[in-house]
């Protein structure tokens, strides 16, 4: 692998599509190895067009537009960054053999819509997942819901970080939770998935990393990463999660056998309910996971360093160097222009760091920043991140 001079012909150009927190440390990993970065997002000033060689706004999920900027900017490799993207037109661009797509055009395709991934998993791979059914009606919706039983959660096909999501407990409750995933889905389209609630003891991210290593695809596994959700959104995550030897071997195998039939190079962040030492598969992103934000406190090399050199044909190290959380800050309230206080308190707490995104708009459930700590354990380190973050104000300008 030969990477150029950012900025002249022969530059390593990298097309981040997408351009929040995640693709911010992206795209700080893959400067540091001199490629030129170009963000893209539908909104100015996002996360990683801070730190990016050049950025655009648009929107992405128009593929005429989408497939218009990558033609005017002939990047080598696309990276998808977040799920509301259209990814017929990426198709289209690596048929042709203009750019890579990080993982693979198919694997953007079938996880960017829940159907696909979950069809995927369940039928052909036989993985154990909830039971499910799809529904693009509010008729076909509670038909759904007593196939598979209450409590249940609801969400809309094309959505993340608990967007449009709610957790029904009774026939009269499914009504309004179509109302809920149809206005608020990253695109409308009006189709949902509606799943039996699985009753674990925790859930876990597995980041599984495919990269090369003299020539061969590899694949190997993060240390489990435990967090805790609230209204479908991690609000805190920690490394290593213990887990029986027998539960790690079948989140392993899992992980294995959707990332083989996703394939391609980069990170992969599997989403796993764990019972005893039961496993099911939840969902999977072909990139960097939110709860995986704690490789910035724990590991030789964080999920953004393992995505970079991955994707770009490199080897990895997936070690994990000690005990760490991480613990989320919130916007707490609607406002342009924000100003954070309490960041020398924060930074005060025991081995604490932050990550302030440099969002332009928060809203009351918008994630602003992230308090990364580490710890002789787990518990320490937990406590540590919610301390920091709890310090950490968010106020009008
Ligand atoms: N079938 C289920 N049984 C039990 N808990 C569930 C189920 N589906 C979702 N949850 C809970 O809700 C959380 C969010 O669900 P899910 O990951 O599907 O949403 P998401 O919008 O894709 O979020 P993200 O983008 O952050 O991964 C899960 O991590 C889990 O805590
Ligand atoms: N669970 C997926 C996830 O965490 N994605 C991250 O959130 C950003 C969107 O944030 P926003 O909604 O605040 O703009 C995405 O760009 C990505 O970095
Ligand atoms: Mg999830």
């Amino acid at each position: 692998m030969k990477i150029g001079t950012p900025l002249t012909d022969h530059a390593t150009r990298v097309m981040l599509l997408g351009s929040g927190e995640l693709g911010k440390e992206v795209a700080v990993e893959l400067q540091r190895l001199g490629a030129e970065v170009i963000a893209v997002d539908r909104y100015p000033n996002a996360p990683a067009m801070q730190v990016a060689h050049r950025s655009h706004v648009i929107p992405m999920t128009d593929p005429q537009v989408l497939n218009g900027i990558i033609m005017a900017e002939a990047p080598h490799i696309i990276v998808p960054e977040i799920e509301a993207i259209a990814t017929d037109a990426l198709a289209a661009i690596e048929a042709a053999g203009l750019a890579r797509v990080i993982p693979t055009a198919r694997a953007t395709q079938l996880t960017m819509n829940r159907e696909g991934i979950r069809r995927l998993a369940a039928e052909t791979l036989s993985l154990p997942t909830s039971p499910y059914a799809f529904a693009g009606s509010a008729e076909e919706l509670a038909a759904g819901a007593e196939a598979v039983g209450f409590p249940c959660f609801v969400k809309p096909v094309m959505s993340s970080s608990g967007k449009g999501q709610s957790y029904v407990e009774s026939a009269a409750a499914v009504a309004e939770a179509w109302t809920y995933a149809e206005a608020s889905g990253r695109v409308a389209g009006g189709r949902v998935i509606v799943e039996g609630k699985i009753d674990f003891d925790y859930e876990i991210t597995l980041l599984t990393v495919r990269s090369l290593r003299d020539g061969a695809v590899r694949t190997d596994f993060c240390a489990p990463i435990g967090h805790r959700q609230q209204k479908g959104d991690y609000v805190e995550s920690w490394q290593p999660q213990i887990m029986s030897e027998a539960a790690l071997k079948a989140a392993q195998d899992i992980a294995g056998k959707v990332t083989e039939a996703l394939g391609g190079l980069g990170v992969f962040g599997v989403e796993l309910f764990v019972t005893g030492d039961q496993v099911w598969f939840s969902e999977v992103s072909p990139r960097p996971h939110d709860t995986g934000l704690v490789t910035l406190a724990t590991q030789t090399m964080s999920e953004f360093a393992l995505h970079a050199r991955a994707i770009l044909g490199l080897p990895v190290d997936v070690s994990l160097r000690e005990p760490g959380a991480s613990a989320v800050i919130y916007g707490g309230l609607e406002a342009e222009g924000v100003v954070f206080e309490g960041v020398a308190e924060a930074l005060s707490v025991p081995t604490a760091d932050l990550r302030l995104f440099g969002k332009p708009e928060a809203f009351e459930r918008r994630r602003m920043g992230v308090a990364l700590a580490r710890g002789a354990d787990t518990d320490q380190a937990r406590q540590r991140a919610t301390e920091a973050a709890g310090r950490v104000r968010v106020i009008r300008p």
